[in-house]
């Protein structure tokens, strides 16, 4: 039987404790989305259903109590940590739903150097954990720009990725074991160990799952030695995209294994290294390790780059300063709101991947689709992108758009904008075979093209939402289209 809004209240209360349901007016309407609906957010205009609860989530058997009620009564519930989404995982797409947030268990449960593993609970911050890491010498190698936003439940449900990938990998290379709660309130633990072959790796059912499989209470990654002493920057001028392309694909395939690897078009790069780009390509990279590694990367690097003329180099001190400024916390995301509201000139990004053959021709197709066909054209401030994460076999491309919102009311915008734009990115990538979503997640707002995603290995991932999920509980509209 389907509860009232007041019934399934009452009931979280009885399972939660009063103290840890949130039914504040204001605080709901804030839970009903995220960072993709920022425009109407800083203008106070909520649209989607508003939640009938927050609840603040204690411990994994809680979790387990909540999820069992919310099966039993087809409750829809959008986990929820660091908040940080930007591609709709956190909107509330069903009437009353429950936002579960498990961003009070923060705790860091075992630092294991012997076996190089640290264990923390789903909202812990990764820079909380980060800082206590480095202070004994060791670093988690994870380095999202929202490290200080961003915690460890919302970081593995989203396939994210850091800013040293090239060297520590994204976060399904860091994770050892997890501990995760199914709906039906199933508690499950995968268990730490280095390596095995007892049949498919279930890790990755719970990875990646962007809260519309399991609740993920707990994690285990691996830690490394942090030992910044050795760190090495490089940064060049270059003419053209391609040559970046050609330039950072021969860096991988000869196995250096730089910790950045980042190519800007001039567009991108001026809004970061306005001061020395010259409207030209920035090829940035970070070598480090052990002395013996990072001076070999280094210099490998460098003999590549030697090797085409384009390539001007820049002081390596530009480099570093760009990368002791890296990160996004609350302050720039308050300065980021207060600049919407008195500009109306906003940005957003879409990150897509392709392999060596077709990353540039994604990159100027959709440059230039978005020129020719998108309507406001006029509007649009900023067209560019970056690629910062690169594999023997390919690498990513950023976009990163800005516009200024006209004539529109704050509820429209994404319509106007925001929705074509990323639609437009998303098709050209899926045209030459890319992946429409390279770490953000699918969200809500790249899930009408998930099936084309995947082709004919969807069935899988249906497979998965009907195994674990067979109500369809868990955020609704995430991931899998909601038919
Ligand atoms: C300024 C800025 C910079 C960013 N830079 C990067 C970057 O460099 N690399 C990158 O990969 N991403 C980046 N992001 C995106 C975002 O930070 C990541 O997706 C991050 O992993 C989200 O973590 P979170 O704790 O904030 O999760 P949330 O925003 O709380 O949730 C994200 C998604 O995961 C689900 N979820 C959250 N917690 C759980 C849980 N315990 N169990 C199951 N599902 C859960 C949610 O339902 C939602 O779908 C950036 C975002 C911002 C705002």
């Amino acid at each position: 039987m389907t509860l009232s809004r007041e019934a399934i209240v009452e009931q979280l209360k009885e399972i939660a404790g009063p103290q840890q349901v949130v039914t504040d007016e204001a605080e709901l309407r804030r839970s009903s989305h995220d960072r993709f609906r920022k425009y109407a957010d800083i203008h106070g205009v909520y649209t989607m259903p508003i939640p009938a609860a927050v609840v603040k989530l204690q411990n994994t058997q809680q979790v387990s109590d909540i999820l069992a009620f919310m099966n039993r009564h087809q409750i829809n519930g959008v986990p929820r940590t660091g908040a940080s989404a930007t591609e709709g995982g956190l909107e509330t797409a069903a009437p009353n739903s429950v936002v579960l947030d498990g961003s009070g268990m923060n705790q860091i449960l075992k630092i294991d150097i012997e076996n190089m593993q640290v264990t923390a609970q789903c909202g812990v911050t990764l820079e909380v954990l980060e800082n206590q890491l480095r202070a004994q010498g060791y670093t988690t190698g994870h380095s999202p720009q929202s490290k200080p936003l961003a915690q460890m439940g919302g970081l593995v449900a989203t396939r994210s990725i850091g800013q040293f990938s090239t060297l520590y990998g994204a976060i399904e290379d860091m994770v050892v074991g997890l501990e995760a709660v199914f709906p039906n309130g199933d508690i499950t633990r995968i268990k730490n160990v280095p390596r095995r072959a007892a049949g498919p790796d279930i890790r990755h059912v719970i990875i990646g799952n962007e809260g519309a499989l399991c609740y993920i209470t707990e994690v285990t990654v691996k830690i490394f030695k942090y030992q910044p002493e050795n760190n090495r920057f490089y940064g060049y001028l270059l003419d053209s995209m391609k040559t970046g392309f050609s330039i950072l694909r021969e860096v991988m395939v000869d196995g250096y294994r730089p910790s950045i690897a980042r190519l800007y078009d001039p567009e991108d790069a001026n809004q970061h290294f306005s001061h020395f780009s010259n409207n030209k390509c920035v090829l940035i990279f970070m070598a480090e390790g052990s002395a013996g590694i990072s001076e070999a990367n280094g210099k490998g690097i460098e003999a590549i780059v030697a090797q085409h003329s384009e390539c001007q180099q820049v002081d390596s001190k530009l480099i570093q300063t760009w990368f002791e400024n890296l990160n996004w916390g609350p302050e720039k995301v308050q300065a980021e709101r207060d600049f919407i509201k008195r500009t109306g000139n906003m940005g957003f990004t879409t990150e897509v991947s392709g392999d060596w053959s077709t990353i540039n021709a994604i990159y100027e197709n959709v440059l230039k689709r978005i020129r020719n066909e998108f309507p406001h054209a006029k509007d649009i401030t900023m067209l560019g992108g970056h690629s910062s994460h690169s594999y023997i076999n390919g690498t990513n491309m950023y976009f990163v758009y800005d516009y200024n919102v006209v004539d529109c009311r704050p509820e429209e915008e994404m319509a106007k904008y925001h929705v074509p734009l990323n639609g437009m990115i998303v098709e050209e990538t899926l045209k030459l075979g890319g992946s429409m979503v390279h770490h953000h997640g699918i969200g809500k707002h790249r899930v009408q093209w998930a099936k084309q995603e995947h082709g004919s290995a969807w069935p899988i991932l249906q497979a998965l939402k009907t195994a674990f999920d067979p109500n369809g509980i868990m955020n609704k509209g995430t991931i899998f289209p909601q038919e």
